[in-house]
């Protein structure tokens, strides 16, 4: 089969969160299978080049229509760890992807909505014509929309639309310029409620309506939070939406790549190390002390890897700091904030906690540390608010770092609780789990999983190596998106 990933991300070249592990992940576990993939990405200034290999220009003069004339772009082509990746770059006054960040922007819908116009122009004018075209949150949204209501008619009848939805908060919202813009024009239809028209604002475009009323396939990425989109707030609004769809809509659970996540043979962690020998890790820990300027002490290491965002649990994040040092044990956080509140609360935390030896707040976006402190951790905590899946525990699991979560989401579709769930034997259980969101209930998760530190270690490894047995690569979700692929190629 011949599949295009349209997406905003790819790790680790673009990678602002877990989208980027999906989509590289997934890539390589198609081409694996035998499949044919190809990337189509936004070149952004900001991206690390230093992961690409063989940049070149593929094609000078893609024109892409734009409010009633064109925009010239030219379409790079190089490998990202062997993924054949297109990545666009428009020659225009409006800096579109060359605003050194990438999102955040005030533009951001209509930057994107020309990014899903021009991957097309791209399909289309290059003639690659896909079996499937896979695309991923809000940014790709209009994708579908302009596939069956122009490219249909301009040669690309054939083509099929699976639309992943990684996070239901970001829907993209616009008005009537995405419409002239990019060629869609018809103001009455598109904002119709049963079309592109938000379900609660009725002068806005809904880009990821968009995406969900006209893919061929939606999914969300686990099953847990399929059900918590259509049945709770946590669809954001879309309940009744992926109501109606509900017949072409499921959760497929996320994997990660186990070549990138391999502690065996990552080379950013400095001693290796497998489920059977634990060794390499206690000499992460070291190492990750020493580097952090973390006091040796034979106590446990708590980590917090992900983006500071409401949807993380802050204040619970906040406070596991705090327990965690209550109980003589060290702290590591790292993790990035867009909102200036939370930022700035983060800062002011790291200056107080500065002299501790037990606890280092890294503030920004590190991906080779991040390798270091999967592999020097002992628990990770992931205390969200919501989360659609979650990657830092399945990571977690990979590095032998017991995950304390909040039982929301994808946590619950891979975090089995080690003393109380009843749906696992004890051999099968691999960490914690709570469910309220405040103080107490997370303290009383931390202190299960730090008392098996303290007083039973051979327990504690033990769950750590049940944890290392789970199989959370591709090799399953490859394989159910491969039959939603055939499914609806066949339509
Ligand atoms: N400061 C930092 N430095 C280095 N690395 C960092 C980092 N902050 C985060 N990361 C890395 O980024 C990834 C984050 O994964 P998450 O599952 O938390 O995704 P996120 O919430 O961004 O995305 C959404 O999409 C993913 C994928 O579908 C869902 O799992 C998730 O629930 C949903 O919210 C991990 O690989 C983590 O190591």
């Amino acid at each position: 089969m011949y599949i295009v990933q349209i997406a905003s991300e790819c790790a680790p070249v673009i990678k602002a969160g877990g989208l980027g592990d999906v989509v590289y992940g997934l890539s390589r576990e198609l081409e694996m299978r035998g499949h044919t993939v190809e990337l189509i990405l936004p070149m952004y200034d900001c991206m690390r080049y230093d992961h690409i290999w063989g940049l070149h220009v593929a094609y000078e003069n893609l024109s892409v229509p734009w409010y009633g004339g064109v925009i010239r772009c030219s379409v790079y082509c190089g490998w990202v760890y062997g993924r054949l990746c297109f990545f666009i770059q428009p020659h225009s006054q409006d800096k579109f992807f060359n605003q050194g960040r990438y999102y955040g922007c005030v533009d951001d819908n209509i930057r994107f909505a020309f990014f899903s116009k021009a991957a097309l122009e791209f399909l289309l004018q290059s003639n690659k014509r896909p079996d499937v075209i896979h695309c991923h949150d809000w940014q790709t949204g209009l994708v579908p929309v302009m596939l069956f209501e122009i490219y249909k008619y301009q040669g690309m009848e054939n083509q099929r639309v699976c639309y992943t939805i990684h996070n239901f908060k970001h829907q993209g919202l616009g008005g009537s310029d995405v419409l002239w813009a990019t060629g869609l024009n018809r103001e009455e239809y598109y904002f119709h409620y049963d079309r592109l028209g938000d379900n609660f604002n009725p002068f806005a475009l809904n880009f990821m309506k968009g995406g969900i009323v006209y893919s061929n396939y939606v999914t969300t990425v686990s099953p847990h939070h399929a059900w918590e989109a259509r049945c709770t707030e946590i669809g954001y609004g879309f309940g009744h939406t992926l109501h109606l769809y509900q017949d072409k809509f499921s959760g497929i659970l996320n994997g990660i790549d186990y070549e990138v996540w391999n502690p065996e043979s990552d080379r950013y962690i400095p001693h290796s190390y497998t489920k059977d020998d634990l060794t390499g890790k206690a000499k992460n820990k070291q190492a990750l002390r020493e580097r952090l300027l973390l006091r040796e002490v034979d106590r446990p290491l708590v980590c917090f890897i992900g983006r500071l965002d409401e949807q993380k649990g802050v204040h619970l994040v906040h406070h596991a700091i705090y327990h965690t040092l209550q109980r003589s044990a060290q702290f590591v956080l790292l993790g990035s904030a867009t909102e200036a509140g939370i930022n700035d609360h983060f800062w002011h935390e790291k200056q107080f906690l500065n002299d501790n030896p037990d606890v280092h707040l890294e503030l920004g976006f590190n991906e080779e540390l991040s390798h270091l402190i999967y592999a020097g951790a002992d628990l990770i905590v992931v205390p969200s608010n919501y989360e659609p899946c979650g990657l830092t525990q399945m990571i977690g699991f990979r590095y032998g770092a017991v995950p304390i979560v909040r039982g929301v989401g994808g946590l619950v579709n891979t975090v089995f609780d080690r003393d109380y769930d009843e749906n696992h034997l004890p051999e099968a259980r691999n960490g914690y789990v709570f469910y309220e969101t405040d103080y107490a209930a997370l303290e009383s998760a931390m202190d299960r999983a730090l008392d098996l530190w303290y007083d039973q270690p051979g327990e504690f490894r033990q769950c750590q190596q049940q944890g290392m047995h789970y199989d959370y690569s591709w090799n399953y979700p490859g394989k159910d998106y491969l039959e939603i692929y055939d499914r609806i190629r066949h339509k």
